[in-house]
């Protein structure tokens, strides 16, 4: 009998025995993962919240990792009844005596103690057998432990598709199979639906189409009910809009007319999402400026470079006081920029409708301003400028210029009728962003706190 076939959960002692092989390895590999969201703290708690033997020699878990004293990004219960500390994610993990050459970059270390000891470890996301397990599960929909494997029962997946693991830089991760269909593993799991189901599979419901339809999907049930991961059709010939943005910019090209396209469809996508889920009452514009002000002083702490100018900040803040009041909140994207359309066919797509990925579920899934959607994309036309030397300061003031007539275009009211809420919203967006580059890309950092400067001492 493989090794492998020894590990099924069947008491708290074995779940035990497997994060003695487990635990050293995971802490050191855990933090180099993009998708890991606590990189700024030690991982301090590490324990397993649910195992399954997909096959020999493939696991899929979740893991709980705690960390310092600090509050949880997502409220996941420590295990064992202590006070939410910590996050869960999903890891699907291969086990083999010794790994090949062509499995390298899925390392995660070899264990030396517990029931895995002397075997190899590795993320087997990478591994083609694997990826096609998945597969085939989605393919025929059942239970496997406490996974349940769900489909669109009107939509033919074939057998056989090859999959790749995409490299790009991601807060989860995606196989492609065949260029037809995209699977997204998430990686963060909170307990609830997961809003990347649940807004494009309503949408296709009103017949929207600028965002692929949600075709299968798997959840689990323990130790919450939550969603894992959804295959969707690929779009084989899209390029991102950040990939065209800066070829734009490269070949010393304008790009507003695909900026017009984009608020037309960023629009048509707000149209479907107010008809698809119940709209919300106005925001309350005091309310927002001091849920505002609240998320820029946490960020001032954790990153002190923007203490300087948390006044200037705060001052565009309570400049909301006297505005008038936006259109009604509704579901909206939550994290759009240049990075989350594709263009195939000459139309835009929309996708990733996670929203902010440090936000809770019970936020992302309420209703919001949809110039917060806006915001995000305007500053995306920024950060797109500032990939240039001498930055391109023009180039994005025409695209965010076509960008709100596009969107205006479509629906009825027009955004730079709002010029105090938009740059509420914008100011609200760049500090997320610092926080986000300061946590995950370092290198990024200035391309926020230019516009943090601007926002705060010149005032937009
Ligand atoms: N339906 C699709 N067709 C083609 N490419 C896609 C599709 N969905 C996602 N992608 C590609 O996968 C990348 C990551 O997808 P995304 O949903 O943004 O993942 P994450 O939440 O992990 O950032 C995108 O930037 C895009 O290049
Ligand atoms: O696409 P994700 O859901 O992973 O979003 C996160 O990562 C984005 C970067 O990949 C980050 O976006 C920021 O950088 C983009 C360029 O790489 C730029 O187009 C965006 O405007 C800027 O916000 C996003 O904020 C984060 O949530």
């Amino acid at each position: 009998m493989p090794k492998t076939a020894l590990l099924r959960p069947t008491s708290d002692g074995v779940a035990a025995d497997l994060m003695t092989s487990l635990a050293g390895l995971l802490r050191e590999w855990l933090p180099r993962q993009r998708w890991f969201a606590g990189k700024d703290r030690p991982v301090t708690d590490l324990a397993l919240l649910s195992m399954k033997e997909l096959s020999p020699g493939c696991l899929h878990l979740l893991v709980y990792t705690g960390h310092p004293s600090h509050a949880g990004l997502c409220g996941v219960p420590a295990p064992g009844g202590a006070p939410a500390s910590g996050d869960c994610y999903q890891l699907l993990l291969g086990v083999r005596e010794q790994l090949p050459p062509r499995l390298g970059r899925a390392l995660i270390g070899q264990a030396h103690d517990g029931p895995l000891a002397g075997l190899t470890v590795y993320d087997a996301l990478y591994d083609a057998r694997s990826a096609q397990l998945l597969l085939e599960r989605l393919r025929h929909p059942g239970t496997a432990g406490p996974l349940r494997f769900e489909a669109d029962p009107s939509v033919r997946v074939p057998a056989g598709l090859a999959p790749r693991l995409l490299d790009a830089e991601q807060s989860n991760s995606s196989l492609v199979y065949g260029d037809a269909f995209i699977l997204k593993v998430f990686r963060r799991i909170q307990p609830g639906v997961n809003p990347d189901l649940e807004v494009p599979g309503a949408l296709a419901g009103q017949g929207c189409g600028r965002v692929p339809a949600p075709v299968a999907w798997f959840r689990t049930t323990d130790p919450f009910a939550a969603t894992l991961g959804v295959l969707q059709p690929f779009l084989p010939d899209a390029s991102d809009g950040w990939t065209l943005a800066l070829g734009a910019l490269a070949a010393g090209h304008g790009f507003t007319a695909e900026a017009r396209e984009l608020g037309q469809a960023t629009a048509e996508v707000h149209l479907a999402l107010a008809s698809a889920f119940p709209v919300g009452p106005h925001d309350e514009n005091a309310r927002t400026a001091a849920a505002m002000t609240e998320r820029l002083e946490a960020a001032a702490r954790c990153v002190p470079s923007l203490q300087p100018f948390v006044p200037g900040l705060r001052t565009a803040f309570r400049a909301l006081l006297s505005c008038d009041v936006g259109p009604p909140a509704q579901r909206v994207h939550g994290d759009l920029h240049l990075g989350q359309v594709l263009r195939a066919d000459r139309e835009w797509f929309v996708i990733d409708f996670e929203g902010e990925p440090s936000r809770s579920l019970s936020e992302r899934c309420g209703t919001q301003s949809p110039v917060r959607d806006i915001a995000g994309m305007l500053r995306s036309f920024d950060y797109a400028a500032r990939q240039r030397h001498p930055w391109r300061p023009e180039w994005a003031r025409r695209c965010r210029e076509a960008y709100c007539a596009g969107y205006a275009a479509r629906a009825d009211w027009d955004p730079r009728e709002k010029h105090g809420l938009l740059r509420a919203y914008e100011t609200d967006r760049a500090v997320y962003e610092v926080l986000y580059e300061a946590r995950h890309r370092p290198d990024w950092l200035p391309v926020p706190m230019a516009a943090i400067e601007r926002l705060a001492v010149r005032g937009g």
